[in-house]
């Protein structure tokens, strides 16, 4: 059987006297990316911090490779790297001196620290960057930066809290590339509130709300869960509410302006196509059609509702 790279068993942490998670259990084999969604606190940075042996637990066990964090961190920190929220960067190094020093912190034999950071940048896209101070970086090169630091010792598990936080969007679609570059070679767990980012790089994606998690499965189970359940309409000769709420499957018409109303449908419906169609036959003038994207708070509520209707 394939070594788990990563096992969290029964994994809880109380800061004073309210749980900020509780029995989280999670399993990752050794490539892939696994995507941690959560709103804000919803205990993502906690579980993170815990599996990278940055905090310590109140309950439960991490396993990195089979090795337990709590018995011996220093072996499984090994193969661990890790961004945190905040990257932990040295605004008045250049890359290289920031890297070299990391490359020393991760003991790295000294005749093997320049090949390791040759390997880091270059993976990262920062080689032309090896002599700017880090201050003088835009945020996406800085989180490069970080990325590199969290790749130097090539540990077989990375771990990016919210890596594209703060990025523009060019940054962010440059971030994604070279998190799905990096996790060709190793496990790569990120954590993000950003549903659709999560949709794009993941194999298989664990919700985490309130501490605890509400759903766990792959990244294609996932969508097919929360499918999306209304649509955006615009229409320049739209027909009354009651024509529209009467087309099969439709359950609901809201009415954004004269001409664009959400139909909210039952699921089971290929609501678009049938619109299309109605509105070509009655001269609707159809202008635009979409699904809606559901946010991490409707999923979340989705999810829940679901959870309830299955006791
Ligand atoms: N040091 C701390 N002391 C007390 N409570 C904390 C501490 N750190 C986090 N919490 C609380 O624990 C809960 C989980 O926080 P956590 O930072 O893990 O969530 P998160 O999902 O990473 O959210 P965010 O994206 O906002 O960082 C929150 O209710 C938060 O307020």
């Amino acid at each position: 059987m394939e070594q788990q790279i990563l096992s969290i068993k029964s994994l809880s942490h109380r800061y004073s006297s309210s749980w900020a998670i509780q029995d989280i259990n999670l399993e990752i084999n050794s490539t892939g990316i696994l995507g941690l969604l959560g709103s804000n606190g919803a205990g993502k940075s906690t579980t993170m911090n815990i599996m990278c042996g940055v905090l310590n637990q109140t309950e439960g066990d991490v396993f990195i490779g089979g090795i337990n964090m709590r018995e011996d961190p220093e072996k499984a920190k090994k193969m661990i790297g890790f961004l945190p929220q905040n990257a932990p960067l040295y605004m008045d190094f250049t890359v290289d001196e920031y890297l070299e020093y990391c490359a020393f912190l991760r003991l790295i034999e000294k005749d093997k620290i320049k090949s390791a950071i040759g390997y880091a940048k270059e993976r990262c896209g920062i080689s032309h960057f090896s002599n700017r101070l880090i201050k003088n970086l835009s945020g996406g090169y800085r989180q490069r930066v970080g990325i590199a630091q969290a790749i130097i010792h090539t540990p077989q598990l990375v771990v990016l809290d919210e890596p594209t936080n703060g990025l523009d969007p060019n940054q962010i679609v440059e971030v994604r590339a070279l998190i799905k570059d990096i996790a060709t070679e190793r496990a790569v767990v990120f954590s993000s509130h950003i549903l659709s980012e999560v949709q794009v790089l993941c194999n298989n994606v664990t919700m985490i709300e309130g501490g605890k998690i509400v759903f766990a499965d792959t990244m294609d189970a996932f969508n097919n869960y929360v499918e999306p359940h209304s649509v955006l309409v615009t229409m320049q000769n739209p027909p009354s509410t009651e024509t529209l709420s009467k087309i099969p499957g439709i359950t609901k018409v809201e009415v954004l302006t004269e001409r664009q109303m959400r139909l909210f449908f039952n699921g089971e419906t290929e609501i678009t196509g049938k619109i299309i169609e109605l509105s070509v036959q009655n001269s609707w003038e159809l202008r635009e059609v979409s699904l809606d994207k559901s946010s991490v708070d409707e999923v979340f509520a989705q999810l829940s509702n679901n959870n309830l209707a299955k006791k």
